[in-house]
């Protein structure tokens, strides 16, 4: 029998898991280096290898992806996402590809995408106009703050059919619920791993969860009933419409009934899984520009050129503006939004590379360092988006699933469903940022002393918030529409 792959020595009972500090995709990265690609960790008794390099990647997500199409047991899928009847957790089989394709067809085709464009459109004017009113007062912006509010209004109104966030309150109180849900999914929560802990829930993770997905579930429950009280004539064209009328006329999936929880379940994907990866990535990309002067000089001459100055950039540019989708491929190779994707587990033991992973182990593919090693990247720390650029080292790699060595959105059968979505969410979203104003940095800070911090969890934030005052940079008449 083959080896199983390297790897630290771990404790007596908790195994590695005390080793992966607060930072646990650094803590990797930097244990890959020491290693190998293919790293074999003990957590309390589960068995984990770590996939750290686009090779490893590749044979995980593509030779082997069918043994890799199901998640690992855990409490959040349990105590969260009702007991995993939704789509991220749910075991691969007809469910799963029966909510996956009606999301696809209804939220992320081609067509749906189109369909939506003007629904994207005006969300980001309003950011526009929120942007600008504020600047009017020389007001320093809360850039994660209106971000988020911008996708989590463009993805509301396309899942339920109005904006769930209307007031600045609301959406503050869901941002903070969805950020909480991020730090939690993160967590490497002890009694996951070791059973005879899990009742004494030693990090409190499980009581958080469980109080936390109340809140979710009323408000759920809330717009569900909102939607079967309305008026639905002339309506429907929501995602929730469409699963309600789905049930309503009796459709099954195979392995049974579109359930109340099943409906909510995939709301709470949807809503948690779309809105903080998105705007993360967008403020992290903000953040990169105004710390490279230089570099955001050069996007908005691009951005003048090809839209000009006399109105906003739509979604029908971004294809003209190759140093714009540079820099947007740069963002998500630093600072992909979900550093250690989603754990995969192994269905049947499996060889890889010549060493032996074991059935049931969790796969955690290591996002955030397979687009910085070095074997592959030059400067790999550097911001650079030329690498992307015709003559540059990368100059045909893309984001999409299909070059290991940049995978944000993951790969195969499990990989991102909203990726197409959360591409032009965060592509209209900066090119806007950027095209209408430059941004000045409050208190007298200059651009090479801003924070770049991560704070880690299932989603990557910004351990310090961007905050900036914007300058109109357009012609007047461009903002008339935000008057
Ligand atoms: C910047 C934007 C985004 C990034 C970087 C991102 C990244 C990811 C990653 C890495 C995974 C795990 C893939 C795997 O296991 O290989 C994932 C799964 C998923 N994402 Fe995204 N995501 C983004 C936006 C969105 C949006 C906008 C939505 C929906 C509105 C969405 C919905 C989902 C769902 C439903 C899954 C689970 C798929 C499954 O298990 O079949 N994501 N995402």
């Amino acid at each position: 029998t083959q080896p199983l792959p390297p790897g630290p020595k771990g404790w007596l009972i908790l195994g590695n898991l005390p080793q992966l500090g607060t930072k646990p995709h650094q803590t990797l990265y930097n244990l890959s280096k020491v290693y190998g690609p293919l790293i074999y960790l003990r957590f309390g008794s589960v068995n984990v290898v770590v996939a750290s390099s686009c090779n490893v990647a590749f044979q995980f997500l593509k030779t082997h992806d069918a043994n890799f199409s199901n998640r690992p047991p855990n409490s959040g899928a349990e105590h969260i996402a009702y007991n995993y009847q939704d789509m991220v957790f749910a075991p691969y089989g007809s469910r799963w590809r029966a909510m996956r394709k009606m999301c696809t067809i209804h939220l992320f085709s081609a067509k749906a995408l189109d369909d939506l464009w003007p629904i994207r459109q005006a969300e980001v004017m309003s950011m526009v106009k929120e942007v600008y009113l504020q600047g009017k007062k020389g007001k320093v912006v809360d850039v994660s703050h209106v971000i988020n509010v911008c996708s989590m209004d463009a993805l509301s109104k396309a899942l339920v059919g109005w904006k769930v966030c209307g007031e600045a309150k609301e959406a503050s109180e869901f941002k903070s619920m969805v950020v909480e849900l991020m730090q939690l999914a993160g967590v490497f929560n002890v009694g996951d791993f070791v059973k005879g802990l899990a009742w004494i829930d030693p990090q409190g993770v499980v009581r958080k969860m469980k109080k936390l997905h109340k809140r979710f579930d009323k408000f759920f429950d809330s717009l569900i009933e909102a939607r079967r009280t309305r008026n639905n004539k002339g309506e429907g064209r929501d995602l929730l419409s469409v699963l309600l009328n789905f049930q309503g006329e009796g459709s099954d999936f195979e392995e049974g009934k579109l359930t109340d929880i099943n409906i909510k379940a995939l709301m709470l994907n949807l809503f948690t899984a779309g809105t903080d990866t998105a705007s993360s990535t967008v403020e992290w990309a903000l953040a990169e520009l105004i710390c490279h002067p230089d570099i955001l000089k050069k996007a908005q001459e691009e951005l003048d050129s090809v839209v000009g100055r006399h109105q906003f950039v739509k979604e029908q540019d971004l294809q003209n503006l190759p140093l714009f989708q540079a820099i947007i491929k740069e963002v998500f190779r630093l600072h992909p939004a979900t550093p250690l994707s989603i754990p995969r587990v192994a269905e049947n033991e499996c060889k890889i590379n010549g060493y032996h992973v074991p059935k049931n182990a969790t796969l955690l593919v290591n996002l955030w360092a397979i687009s910085k090693d070095p074997a592959i990247w030059k400067n790999p720390m550097r911001f650079d988006p030329d690498r992307f650029l015709p003559g540059g080292s990368h100059a045909h790699a893309h984001v999409k699933g299909n070059n290991f060595e940049l995978i944000p959105f993951g790969a195969g059968r499990r990989k991102c469903a909203g990726m197409r979505l959360g591409l032009r969410m965060v592509q209209i979203m900066t090119a806007t940022l950027i095209h209408g104003f430059d941004w000045v940095l409050p208190d007298g800070q200059t651009h090479d002393k801003l924070d770049m911090e991560e704070a880690y969890g299932l989603s990557l934030q910004r351990a310090v918030p961007l905050v900036a005052c914007p300058v109109p940079r357009l012609e007047p008449c461009a903002y008339e529409i935000a008057y």
